[in-house]
């Protein structure tokens, strides 16, 4: 087995490490070190943002293989907070999705993450629990949120989200931007437009607070393909789903109706709500 060490020394011309074992797979902007500087320093939490990282015909060919929105192979995930639809399981994907799926799960690629996160024994998800290709249709949206930190299927710890975008020709005007938040989720500092090719990876925190805009279009859905990394949860770790901002950071009710939430008894909102 290669030590870090071993992987460290490895060099092909400038690019060292284990990014030199992979360069058919993957681009980097800039050695694995500079990543790292780049991600720990990121505002407002650590996160890196890459274009052109995978082979452009690898995320095309994998587009070809998606089954329209109307197959069961998608869950279709509709509440208050969110408008998305995921695929139902990792072995539904098709073989182009499924190297991929494959490749962000090898050993290689979770030494790659780890030289440029710092975050090391990452392991991955080859199940996609929740992840795997993300559709936000036309209307939909994801509010501000903190990711879920556990990993459902085997208890580990979410360390990282990875999301690679799949929008040709996305034009801002189209809605669908991450945005990502400062620690109490009252002020966006970063706006990342989700076009083809473009990958962002981000550290999963409490206070780590993103959200994806409405999708504006009338017909084209937002599409990216997400896996999470994980590590063994450390001996305080406490499981939490997904955190949602406080209430009033989303898009608001009625006053009259937060009052009359707050203030009158259930029985009275039931009886309310039935003569609507
Ligand atoms: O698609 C994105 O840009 C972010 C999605 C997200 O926040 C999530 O799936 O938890
Ligand atoms: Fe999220």
């Amino acid at each position: 087995m290669q030590t870090e060490t071993a992987i460290k020394t490895t060099h092909i011309g400038h690019i060292e490490g284990i990014a030199s074992m992979l360069t058919d797979r993957v681009n980097l902007p800039a050695p694995t070190t500079e990543m790292y500087q780049r991600y720990k320093n990121a505002v407002p939490f650590p996160h890196l943002v890459i274009d052109n990282l995978f082979p452009k015909e690898t995320l095309e060919d994998m587009l070809e293989e998606l089954p329209p929105l109307t197959d069961d192979k998608w869950v279709h995930d509709r509440n208050a907070q969110s408008v998305k639809s995921n695929f139902r399981s990792a072995v539904d994907l098709g073989p182009c999705g499924y190297q991929f799926a494959a490749f962000l799960n090898s050993a290689g690629f979770l030494y790659l993450l780890s030289e440029m996160t710092g975050i090391w024994g990452l392991l991955g998800d080859p199940y996609l629990g929740g992840a795997g290709y993300h559709v936000v249709p036309a209307g939909g949206k994801f509010e501000i949120h903190a990711d879920r930190n556990t990993d459902m299927n085997t208890g580990l710890f979410r360390r990282l989200a990875m999301l690679t975008y799949l929008n040709h020709d996305w034009d801002p005007a189209l809605g669908g931007q991450l945005e990502l938040y400062n620690d109490d989720a009252t002020k966006c500092e970063k706006v990342v437009e989700p076009i083809f090719n473009r990958t962002l990876i981000m550290e999963i925190g409490d206070k780590n607070f993103h959200a994806v805009r409405p999708v504006l279009s009338d017909t084209r859905s937002r599409m990216s393909f997400a896996t999470y990394y994980h590590t063994v949860g450390e001996k305080d770790f406490k499981a939490h789903s997904s955190i949602y901002a406080p209430t009033f950071y989303q898009q608001k009710e009625p006053l009259g109706r937060r009052l009359a939430k707050d203030l009158l008894p259930p029985i009275v909102l039931r009886a309310l709500k039935s003569v609507k």
